[in-house]
């Protein structure tokens, strides 16, 4: 799987290249040229894609409710009441795969031959199309994409289309990973004896995954075919929603190292990174990011999903701590979610009515979404030279590591002891997802009990206005009381004079 470029010898030369990154990882004596942070930040870009109904929903009569006005905005018809929810572009059910790819995903891989880290999401429910808007149609015919082909063989194609026109100096690395109940699996090596792991690099700003392939494709067609492979190891499991559904995310990532000549001569690699992500299908998780009870009885919480809205929301409120390290999803993106990343979330929908209650939790999401504001900052150059010298050093380190295993000096475990540590470091972190649940049920009723409260609240409140109505009245009563008795007095008086006389 593993391919060599003759473009270009600079990654064949990388020892670490079993180790990706999704992430940059330059140490700070290879940075050139530093790019400022865009101080105050943007905001993430959110658009809608619109499904049309499809046979189930016709056969059903279930009515359409939402429907893209304009290029910007879409109408939900709820129930006799119109809303509309605005995004950065709306796309109706006439969409074609090709001005999908133009308008969202062109302009991003423009960012990353610039040098940026980028990620398109698509989140929504099961059936709505995140995978035919990500993947599409992978097959080639007469040696081109098909119509239903999607962001993904686009944007390679495109990628080495522009690459090519250049004239650059280049190598492009593929990846293809697979989050399943917390699970990390590699689409594009079987061997299961290799374990991801997530780490977060010494700078803390990047995310390594240890034992993941990394292929360095040479021309599209490659990197379709790994795409195909790659996609067909994908777990699919069914759901009521949608027999095919899939419950894991996918992440497929490309990264580009371009050599670059600055002024002075010197040569450096711009290197910019594209994530793109299917996620699972976005049912059972609810508006509040909690899931659905009945879900979690029938053990399909999917903590990620759960976690990516958490997120989301804390990013949100501006909270202090953000928690990323709750699920391996955020862990992985954690630098597309408030980081320097370029970030677009495609929010997938259906526009039928019998979907009504999902179509309304994606916008909502969605709309959320559009608050989270990233900091995009373009990743250093790097000198080769230097690079160089920090992977023979690297190496050499790897060397003496492996010499030291194989004559069991330094620290060397028996595969007992080894099992024994991983099953302990496994059951600590099986401990904190329990607790985290354990935590999430107490905000479910903390949040039930204040909604509670404000309940009674309100009612205290009308009771209180009711009961100063009452004296109001009782004070009127008496007021009127004391002038009828004086009144009466003052009559009396009259009369008792009148009987007199
Ligand atoms: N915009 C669209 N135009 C035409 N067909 C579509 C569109 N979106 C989805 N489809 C079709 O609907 C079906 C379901 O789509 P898809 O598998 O992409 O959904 P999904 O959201 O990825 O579901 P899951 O969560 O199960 O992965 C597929 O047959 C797909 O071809």
């Amino acid at each position: 799987m593993l391919n060599e470029s003759s473009r270009l010898s600079i990654n064949n030369s990388n020892p670490r290249r079993s180790s990706g990154s999704l992430n940059r990882r330059a140490s700070d004596k290879l940075k050139v040229n530093k790019k400022p942070v865009e101080e105050k930040g943007t905001n993430i870009q959110v658009v809608l894609r619109c499904r049309g109904r499809n046979e189930h929903e016709i056969a059903a009569n279930s009515p359409v409710i939402l429907e893209a006005k304009r290029r910007r905005d879409a109408v939900l018809r709820n129930t006799g009441k119109d809303k509309e929810y605005s995004f950065d572009r709306v796309f109706g059910p006439e969409s074609t795969q090709e001005e999908v790819y133009k308008e969202v995903a062109q302009p991003i891989l423009d960012e990353v031959l610039m040098g940026y880290n980028c990620t398109i999401f698509a989140y929504g429910q099961t059936g709505t199309g995140k995978t035919y808007t990500m993947e599409g149609e992978l097959e080639e015919r007469n040696g081109r994409l098909t119509p239903r082909a999607g962001i993904i063989p686009r944007a390679i194609y495109k990628l080495f289309e522009t690459l090519d026109t250049e004239h650059a100096e280049y190598s492009v690395k593929v990846s293809l990973i697979e989050l399943y109940n917390e699970e990390l699996r590699d689409l594009l090596n079987n061997d299961d004896s290799r374990t991801l792991r997530i780490f977060e690099d010494q700078s803390g700003s990047g995310v390594i995954v240890q034992g993941m392939e990394e292929s360095i494709i040479s021309t599209a067609a490659e990197a379709l075919a790994i795409m195909q492979e790659g996609s067909k190891n994908r777990i699919i499991a069914s759901t009521k929603c949608n027999e095919k559904s899939s419950r894991s995310h996918c992440i497929f990532t490309l990264t580009v190292h371009i050599k670059e000549i600055i002024p002075g001569g010197e040569e450096v690699l711009k290197v910019g990174k594209l994530n793109l992500v299917d996620l699972a299908g976005s049912e059972n998780i609810n508006r509040s990011g909690a899931e659905h009870a009945r879900a979690r009885e029938a053990g399909m919480i999917n903590q990620s999903l759960l976690t990516l809205g958490r997120v989301i929301n804390h990013l949100v409120d501006h909270s202090q701590h953000v928690p990323y390290r709750e699920s391996k999803l955020t862990r992985l993106l954690k630098d597309s979610l408030g980081g320097r990343t370029k970030t677009c979330l495609i929010a997938t929908v259906s526009v039928a009515k019998m979907n009504q209650e999902e179509i309304i939790s994606t916008l909502d999401y969605a709309k959320r979404a559009k608050n989270i504001r990233n900091r995009p900052e373009a990743n250093q150059r790097m000198y080769p030279k230097i690079l160089l010298r920090e992977y023979e050093q690297t190496i050499e380190r790897l060397k003496a590591d492996l010499q030291a295993s194989r004559e069991q000096k330094g620290v060397y475990l028996s595969q007992q002891t080894y099992n024994m540590i991983t099953d302990e470091n496994q059951s600590s972190k099986d401990r904190v997802v329990e607790l985290s649940r354990d935590v999430e049920g107490l905000r479910d009723t903390l949040r039930d009990k204040t909604k509670e409260l404000d309940e009674k609240s309100d009612l205290l409140f009308g009771k209180e206005s009711e009961l100063a109505q009452v004296q109001a009245n009782l004070k009127t009563l008496d007021k009127k009381l004391g002038d009828d008795i004086e009144q009466l007095t003052e009559r009396m008086g009259q009369v008792n004079k009148k009987h007199h006389n």
